[in-house]
């Protein structure tokens, strides 16, 4: 049997790290997709092994279920129908079986995903051979939310047609969870998540499950229904970096600062109130489209400058703004920033020759561009036909 799920990337459009101290953030899906398929051995050589193929990085990761066994002989089988976060010591016994899989330098980054994968697998399915393979069209550790999209995709697949949810195998095509089947398959990610980031705020899993543009504050979303079309260049400055590094940074500046850094909150926190009104404002005529792309860009702006304030931009990022200002346009980092990838608003007047004029800038620095539909669906699952 083989069973599939893809879940979608998201782009923040304000908001990003004030999120994990409580503030308001908006953000919305897109159409860039992790895959995960499942299937169970139907051949005796494979019946005693878990196995984790990602595909993309033509790297291959397989335990025997009698050595993950032994492995929790100690502390007990994690296997439960909750969302169950993993324990220090859970998290041990499991750094310990990813590194026996002995990942290559220069790919370590990927150990934190492949011990949450291990994670949701054994608590989900327990000590069932199995084979699990991911491919995924966003770049890793970017900013567009791919630790989230593996931790949802992950779980939507574990998960799908599995005791907790019921669906109905015979339906082709992508199908959708019901309601309380996707808070479930965001509970679990997010515990997913937290192996990857060390604390997140739980915006980039939410969104990734429920797709479209959403308000995230203190663990509750808020589904906005935009009434304006919304068009974004995405950079990708090719820096990389790491989510759980830059968040815990910004909890340090917070430490040291806090009377300082409560007022960057709450200023990011109306920032994201307004922009969700803005969005969701009643469209009139084109004038009223366009005014409102004028405050939606002040409103990036000056959350880019607060992100600056809490020590997350960098240089790559300064060029791409310094780039898109020389035509006017607004752009601020998205997700957790210190490289990554840019968002550039681009109004709807904007002409395609200028488009392509700041793509050709940007490119002309490395940086690569992208374009992408916001607010697309969410998680999906299906049984392996399409
Ligand atoms: N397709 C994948 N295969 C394996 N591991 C993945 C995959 N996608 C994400 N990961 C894990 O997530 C890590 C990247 O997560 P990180 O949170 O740093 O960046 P991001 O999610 O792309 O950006 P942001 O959190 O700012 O939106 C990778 O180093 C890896 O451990
Ligand atoms: C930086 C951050 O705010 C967004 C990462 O996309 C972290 C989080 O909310 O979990
Ligand atoms: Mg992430």
């Amino acid at each position: 049997m083989e069973v599939k799920a893809r879940a979608p990337g998201k782009i923040i459009l304000s908001g990003e790290h004030a999120v994990v101290h409580g503030s308001a953030a908006v953000a919305a899906s897109i159409d860039l997709y992790t895959h995960a398929t499942l299937t169970f051995p139907t051949s005796p050589e494979h019946e005693d092994m878990l196995k984790l193929q990602l595909k993309d990085m033509a790297l291959e990761f397989s335990w025997p279920i009698s050595r993950i066994k032994l492995a929790f002989s100690q502390l007990g089988v994690p296997f439960s129908s909750k969302p169950t976060t993993c324990s220090s010591e859970s998290l041990k016994l499991i750094a310990g079986l990813v590194e026996e899989q002995r990942i290559p330098e220069a790919k370590i980054a990927l150990a934190s995903g492949v011990s949450a994968f291990l994670w949701l697998y054994i608590c989900i399915k327990g000590f069932r051979p199995a084979t699990v393979v991911i491919t995924s069209e966003l770049p890793l550790g970017s900013g567009l939310g791919s630790s989230a999209a593996f931790s949802v995709a992950i779980s939507a697949a574990l998960l799908a047609f599995s005791d907790s949810i019921k669906t109905d195998l015979r339906r082709p095509g992508w199908l959708d969870f019901e309601a309380l089947q996707l808070d479930l398959v965001n509970k679990w990610a997010f515990e997913g998540e937290k192996i990857i980031h060390g604390k997140p705020s739980g915006i980039d899993n939410t969104v990734s499950t429920y797709g479209n543009m959403i308000k995230f504050k203190t663990g509750n979303l808020t589904r906005i229904k935009s009434s304006m079309p919304l068009k974004m260049l995405i950079t990708n400055t090719k820096v990389g970096r790491n989510t759980k590094a830059l968040v815990a940074g910004v909890s340090e500046r917070n430490i040291r600062h806090p009377d300082a850094m409560s007022f960057v909150f709450n200023a990011v926190d109306s920032i994201s109130k307004e922009l969700a009104n803005v969005l969701q404002s009643p469209a009139l005529d084109e004038l009223s489209i366009t005014e409102r792309e004028e405050k939606l860009g002040e409103l990036m702006e000056m959350n880019q400058g607060l992100l600056q304030c809490m020590g997350v931009s960098h240089a790559s990022i300064e060029t791409v703004l310094r780039t898109t200002l020389k035509y006017k346009l607004a752009s601020k980092l998205t997700g957790a920033g210190g490289g990554g990838c840019v968002l550039t608003l681009l109004p709807t007047l904007l002409s395609g020759t200028i488009i392509d004029k700041v793509i050709s800038e940007l490119e002309a620095c490395g940086f690569q561009c992208l374009t992408v539909k916001i607010g697309g669906n969410g998680v999906e699952f299906s049984n392996g036909s399409s």
